[in-house]
């Protein structure tokens, strides 16, 4: 089985390619979707998070504005919470490959993958990328996003053109959905040559 990793910037289209891999039958785990369900109501970690970040946590679980405050901007109690979440992620992680032993290419979809160190151990790293213009038009259109948002968020992230140097496949999609398309089954086929 080969191991792809996908990543890239804050509305370059992560979401959207991970959907055309599954559409064409690649198991993709969704890291940011397993934090989400560890996080939410009746997630496992509830109790833990509650523990080190009191008052965070209730009956719908995370209250992630509340918990991103707490961590955000005070790198000793985000490395507390990453402590805490990631082991759980990788569980899953673990769970999913498991599960998915007859596939002979997987994805595991982690938007902070490179930021994180998170790039050892797969065969592969795509990185979707647009130009900056159409990135910041696609983020500014979401509800409840502002420009200073936006610009903090990118702070957090490696710029994209190390992104793009570092991968061993880029996918434009500052171009149709269709183009972009096309792109994700070249790699498909590619790597179920190799
Ligand atoms: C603190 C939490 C609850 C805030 O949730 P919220 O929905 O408000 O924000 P979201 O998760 O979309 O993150 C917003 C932005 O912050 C940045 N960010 C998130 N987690 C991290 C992190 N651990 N380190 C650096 N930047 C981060 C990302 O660039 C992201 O685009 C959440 O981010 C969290 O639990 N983070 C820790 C787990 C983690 O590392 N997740 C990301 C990788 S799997
Ligand atoms: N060729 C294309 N490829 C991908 N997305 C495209 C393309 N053309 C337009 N879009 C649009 O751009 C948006 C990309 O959003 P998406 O949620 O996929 O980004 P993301 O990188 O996952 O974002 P985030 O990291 O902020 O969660 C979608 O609304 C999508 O329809």
């Amino acid at each position: 089985m080969k191991i792809m990793g996908l990543t890239g910037s804050i509305g370059m289209g992560k979401s959207t390619v991970a959907a055309m891999f599954r559409d064409l039958g690649v198991p993709v785990f969704d890291a940011d979707a397993a934090v989400h369900q560890l996080q939410g109501p009746d997630g496992l970690l509830l109790p833990l998070i509650e523990e080190a970040f009191p008052g965070t946590t209730g009956p719908a679980g995370v209250d992630r504005p509340k918990l991103g405050a707490a961590v955000f901007g005070d790198s000793d109690r985000l490395a507390r919470l990453e402590r805490i979440v990631h082991p759980a992620v990788a569980a899953m992680r673990s769970n999913f490959l498991r599960d998915n032993t007859l596939a002979p290419l997987v994805v595991f979809d982690i938007p902070l993958l490179y930021e994180k160190g998170s790039d050892q151990g797969l065969d592969a790293v795509v990185v979707v990328s647009a130009p900056a213009g159409i990135q910041r038009a696609r983020v500014l259109a979401r509800p409840a996003m502002t420009t200073e948002k936006f610009e903090q968020i990118l702070g957090l992230q490696l710029p994209d053109a190390e992104k793009r140097a570092r991968a061993d496949y880029v996918i434009d999609t500052g171009v149709s959905l269709e183009e972009t398309r096309e792109q994700v089954v070249g790699i498909v086929r590619t790597l179920a040559r190799t």
